[in-house]
């Protein structure tokens, strides 16, 4: 019998004590990433200054907040989309922390959910951001060397906030594979996921495939790109459609943390990156605006052209 070769996602190492730049290893890390994102806009991060017993912690807290009661999730609302608490939904809930990396934000939205407190997760949440934002920063800075716009490092930098979306899966108590979240593309600039031990993202290549994310190392990280990357970089960057199918009993965790343009930020793609070989794919739109307009249209496929296609 033949073997079918499974897919698999390409895997960089950032596991290097001093990631600094322009060393060799940067160069060496940043080619791996420019390349990962052009062919699949997405790759495995092996990332080591989240702590093992840190990711454990933090995955049993996770656990304890959607075992309080159903009333208390929904005291968190939103008028944001995918912000606040959704759900449950078939296999899936979700509780979407705003700014995660603003200490106050932080703590409002906790006293909503434990009135008398909960020193543990504030603190194990706030050192988990401190270092994913770290990664998503070294990501999105070789992103913008790599396309050589190093100029905008600044201006996109300061011109994002970041949404942590902590998200359960239940087990659908059977083999047979179940959605638990749809084909999607993230419809912001950078995401990266880190799951319990439970498997069930796929990503699709640009060929149509599915691609079953099995993290190779329990420091691993997914890092996938939003639509509003792939319009800012004016299409240099893949997009991937991705889904969650679940099977069996067990139940998943997963926490992404979602680098968001800041309301009202304007998204337009680089001069640099216009030319004659690449014109310009879509005309520029502020993130909040379009994510109104999602809500409010009817299918989610193509929507970013539908809105602001050229
Ligand atoms: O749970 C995951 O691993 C993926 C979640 C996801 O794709 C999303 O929230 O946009
Ligand atoms: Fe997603």
């Amino acid at each position: 019998m033949g073997s079918e070769t499974e897919l698999k996602l390409p895997i960089i190492d950032f596991s290097i004590e001093y990631l600094e730049s322009n060393s060799d290893q940067w160069e060496s890390v940043k080619s791996q990433v420019h390349k990962a994102l052009v062919e699949y806009g997405c790759f495995e991060a092996v990332f080591d200054k989240v702590p093992l017993d840190l990711r454990k912690a933090i995955f049993l807290e996770v656990e304890e907040l959607f075992d309080l009661p159903l009333q208390t999730k929904q005291r968190v609302v939103s008028s944001k989309p995918y912000h606040g608490y959704v759900g449950p939904l078939q296999l899936y809930e979700s509780m979407g922390i705003d700014d995660v990396d603003v200490h106050d934000k932080v703590e409002s939205l906790i006293k909503i959910l434990w009135p008398q407190g909960k020193p543990g997760f504030s603190k194990n949440l706030q050192s988990f951001t401190e270092q994913v934002t770290r990664l998503d920063q070294i990501i999105r800075k070789m992103i913008l060397e790599s396309l050589g716009i190093e100029k905008y490092m600044d201006e996109h930098m300061n011109s994002t906030n970041y949404l942590a979306r902590l998200m359960k899966y239940q087990g659908p108590q059977t083999n047979e594979a179940k959605v638990g979240i749809r084909e999607h593309t993230d419809k912001n600039i950078l995401t990266t996921l880190c799951q319990n031990q439970i498997d069930g993202l796929e990503v699709q290549t640009k060929s149509g495939e599915w691609i079953k994310c099995k993290p190779s190392t329990p420091n691993s990280f997914v890092v996938v790109t939003g639509d509003t990357l792939y319009a800012w970089t004016n299409g240099r960057v893949h997009t991937p459609a991705h889904r969650v199918m679940m099977s069996g009993n067990e139940t998943r965790f997963s926490i992404g943390l979602f680098t968001v343009p800041k309301p009202g930020f304007i998204i337009k793609a680089p001069d640099e990156l216009v030319t004659e070989e690449h014109p310009l794919l879509f005309k520029p739109f502020v993130q909040s605006e379009f994510m109104k307009f999602l809500r409010s249209s009817e299918s989610t496929k193509n929507a970013l052209k539908v809105y602001c296609g050229v």
